[in-house]
């Protein structure tokens, strides 16, 4: 497993971090399968050991306790952009930790920062496993290309505006983006960015990472500018 992030990762490395609503998951997911690589959602991860902590009827306010859930967390985490898959201790939890009591808890679990190191060596040695067997890996996440893969040939900021991010969210979740819809899905992207912004910074490029702004772009321009950014890093 490897023990540091100055280890070498294998496989080609695209490290997608953003904002909530900026299109990580989705516009990874694309990416990797226009390149046939594999596809690793961290966030995913956050959520699951949420699902896991409450499921354990663990105190997400005690910090030790969730940092004792993240020793022993029974994670199986699929990395097939085509079919990926979550399990903890063999449930399936794909939709689960979509739920809104997840979103709503999950900066609870995510801003212990014992937590964050027990994940980050796992999202490590999860992005060598998937990189060397397909030849390449896309992960996303707040903190991939600062922390978990600050050497990646690839590292992109996927961004888009509050209101854009907003209205994608509000048509996911209640399927339409009028004031209604939107109030009721404030909580869970402008809140949460505000409480994970504690820990990641992930609003403002690093050095050497690219901005991509694709709050006038439909879904399938945002996967052409990274393709783009991709082909370019590889010239
Ligand atoms: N460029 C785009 N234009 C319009 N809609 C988009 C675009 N990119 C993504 N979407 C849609 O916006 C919604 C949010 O995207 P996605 O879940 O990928 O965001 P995210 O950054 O991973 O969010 P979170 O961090 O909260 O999980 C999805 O319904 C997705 O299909
Ligand atoms: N690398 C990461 C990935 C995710 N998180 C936190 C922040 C989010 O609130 C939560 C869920 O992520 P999402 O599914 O919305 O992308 O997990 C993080 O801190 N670091």
């Amino acid at each position: 497993m490897p023990e540091s992030p100055e280890e070498h990762l294998s496989g080609f490395v695209i490290a997608v971090d953003g904002p909530s609503g900026s299109g990580k998951s989705s516009v990874s997911k694309q990416v990797a399968r226009s390149l046939g690589y594999g596809f690793l959602d961290t966030g995913a991860m956050y959520r699951a050991l949420t699902w896991w902590c409450l499921q354990q009827g663990v105190d997400l306010t005690d910090a030790d306790a969730v940092e004792a859930a993240a020793q022993r967390f029974p994670l199986t985490i699929g990395t097939d952009p085509d079919a990926p898959s979550v399990e903890v201790d063999g449930t399936d939890v794909s939709a689960a930790i979509r739920e809104t009591r997840i979103s709503t808890n999950v900066s609870a679990v995510a801003t212990v920062i014992p937590v964050r190191e027990i994940l980050r060596r796992l999202q490590r040695r999860l992005i060598s496993d998937t990189g060397r067997a397909n030849g390449g890996v896309v992960a996303e996440g707040r903190d991939i290309t600062t922390v978990v893969a600050p050497d990646a040939p690839v590292r992109i900021l996927l961004t888009a505006s509050e209101e854009a991010r907003l209205a994608r969210r509000s048509r996911e979740l209640h399927g339409a983006a009028d004031a209604d819809a939107v109030a009721a899905t404030r909580s869970q992207v402008v809140d949460r960015d505000k409480a994970d912004s504690a820990v990641s910074e992930f609003t403002v490029a690093a050095d050497g990472v690219t901005t991509i702004d694709t709050s006038d772009l439909d879904f399938e321009g945002s996967v052409e500018a990274v393709l783009q950014v991709v082909e370019a890093a590889r010239a």
